[in-house]
């Protein structure tokens, strides 16, 4: 570095701690803005901008500091934290600040986080999946055969379902998987571009009234995939049963038990008609371990040798961020050109490799947004099996408000105040905007954020 731009650099900071100082913190903020290295940075006796206004008790100049994400642990000459100087000088409220956690410095714009797990749908384990029976091919083959076994069925990845009779003529009638025995799919099974897949055992307690299987009182159920339309002779008994088309938005009308059975299903299932080839050499494969597993056929494969992911069932994660404004107001939202008329949602993006949730979080939210944020907290997950995802679902703070949107991934980025969030939940699309349907987890953020019972 020149001396030239050292000095340009020395005087910037010079600036930058004696705003914090003098407490300015429209100043302060817009530094930072510019360039966030600012904020670790020391001066005279190692003294940072932290130190400083905690040395004059500008408690909000503090706390800008910390939710830009600060250090606060760093120790001046004389071997003192900001927490230190805060107290030395009697400033008791920020000294309190200082010594509790991190988080505490986003109180009032992010909710406390809860320990508990959060469910949402497509989230339910109905099964235990017994993954140590996926290597059993005795054990799975007698399943196969066996009276009890449930299989459910796909063609081209919709679910067989039903409509319980009372609800038919319903405007929204609940759906349910249609459960089919062993001699109904009998055929389907035996065609040759039919996949079958082990989704689990029912555990004791989902099934208490259902027929106890003889072998090992294990009632197991299969998915079945196939690309030739089954109907014919799936010997089906009830008449208001259909494949489900159009698994969006129609996949969302299960009960949460089955949900989670083909989040589960219909992901697994997916990942075989993609991946029918060997991806490492081309080759043909075949299907092992119950389904969540194909080996190559060919001789010398590489990914024969040792384990490789390319032989597994893959999943995309993707981060999904409501992204609240620093004054714990108002959140961004945003709508792609696909969503219908006046629907506004959570951003979202799948990560990148080699990325972290949280720094995906503030990439997708820059470059759709044009937003930049500061921490990320994250809240709770939901499975998606369109085909593969895992939605991560975050909170996420920002530390600059101008939008900029990025119109070849999104229309429009609004912040919307918590006014209009409660409107558009409690009245729906009577309000300015309306939200996904409370199955998605944009739709559980958003609730979460405003402190309603995520269940209502
Ligand atoms: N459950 C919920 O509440 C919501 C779910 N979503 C889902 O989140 C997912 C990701 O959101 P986007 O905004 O579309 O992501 P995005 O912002 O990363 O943009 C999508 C683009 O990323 C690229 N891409 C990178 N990796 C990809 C991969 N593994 N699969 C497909 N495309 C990839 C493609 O060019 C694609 O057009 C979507 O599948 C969407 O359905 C989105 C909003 C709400
Ligand atoms: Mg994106
Ligand atoms: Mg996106
Ligand atoms: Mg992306
Ligand atoms: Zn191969």
């Amino acid at each position: 570095m020149t001396s030239v731009q050292m000095s340009v650099k020395d005087e910037m900071v010079e600036q930058f701690l004696d705003y914090a100082s003098r407490g300015d913190l429209a100043k302060v903020s817009t530094m930072i803005s510019h360039s966030s290295q600012l904020l670790n940075e020391s001066g005279r006796q190692g003294w940072t901008a932290l130190m400083l206004a905690a040395r004059n008790g500008h408690f909000d100049v503090v706390k800008a500091l910390l939710l830009n994400g600060c250090n606060k642990d760093l120790v001046n000459k004389s071997g003192q934290t900001a927490h230190d100087i805060a107290k030395f000088w009697g400033h008791r409220h920020i000294a309190r600040f200082l010594s509790s956690s991190g988080d505490v410095a986003l109180q009032g714009i992010l909710p406390s986080s809860k320990s508990t797990e959060n469910e949402t749908y497509f989230s339910r384990e109905y099964l235990n999946r017994m993954s140590d029976k996926r290597t059993d091919s005795e054990w799975l083959s007698a399943k196969q055969s066996s009276p009890q076994t449930v299989f459910i069925v796909f063609y081209n990845l919709d679910p067989f379902v039903t409509t319980e009779p009372e609800e038919v003529n319903d405007i929204q009638p609940k759906l349910k998987l249609y459960r089919f025995g062993k001699d109904s799919v009998k055929e389907v099974i035996e065609k040759s571009d039919t996949v079958v897949i082990f989704l689990g055992v029912e555990k004791p307690e989902c099934s208490p009234s259902s027929p106890v299987s003889k072998e090992d009182g294990l009632i197991a159920w299969f998915a079945l995939n196939t690309k030739n339309n089954p109907t014919e002779s799936l010997k089906v008994t009830a008449s208001n049963s259909f494949f489900l088309t159009q698994p969006m938005p129609r996949l969302l009308m299960l009960n949460e038990d089955e949900a989670g059975i083909v989040a589960q299903a219909r992901s697994v299932l997916a990942w075989h008609s993609r991946y029918s080839f060997c991806p490492t050499c081309g080759g043909k494969t075949k299907v092992d371990e119950g389904g969540y597993k194909r080996t190559c056929l060919t001789e010398g494969c590489r990914s024969l040798q040792g384990i490789h992911s390319t032989c597994y069932p893959r999943v995309d994660p993707v981060v999904i961020m409501l992204v609240l404004h620093p004054d714990g107001n108002q959140c961004l939202l945003g709508r792609k050109k696909s969503f219908p008329p006046g629907m506004f949602s959570c951003l979202a993006g799948f990560i990148e490799p080699g990325e972290t949730i949280e720094n995906a979080v503030r990439r997708e939210v820059l470059e759709e947004s044009g937003v930049a944020v500061g921490p990320v907290q994250y809240v709770s997950c939901q499975p998606w099996p369109m085909p593969s995802s895992l939605m991560i679902g975050c909170f996420a703070v920002a530390v600059s408000t101008d939008i900029k949107v990025d119109e070849n991934e999104i229309e429009d980025a609004r912040w919307f105040t918590r006014q209009e969030v409660i409107d558009a939940l409690v009245k729906g699309n009577q309000a300015v905007f309306f939200m996904p349907p409370t199955q998605a987890i944009a739709h559980y953020l958003v609730k979460h954020w405003i402190g309603i019972n995520s269940n209502l």
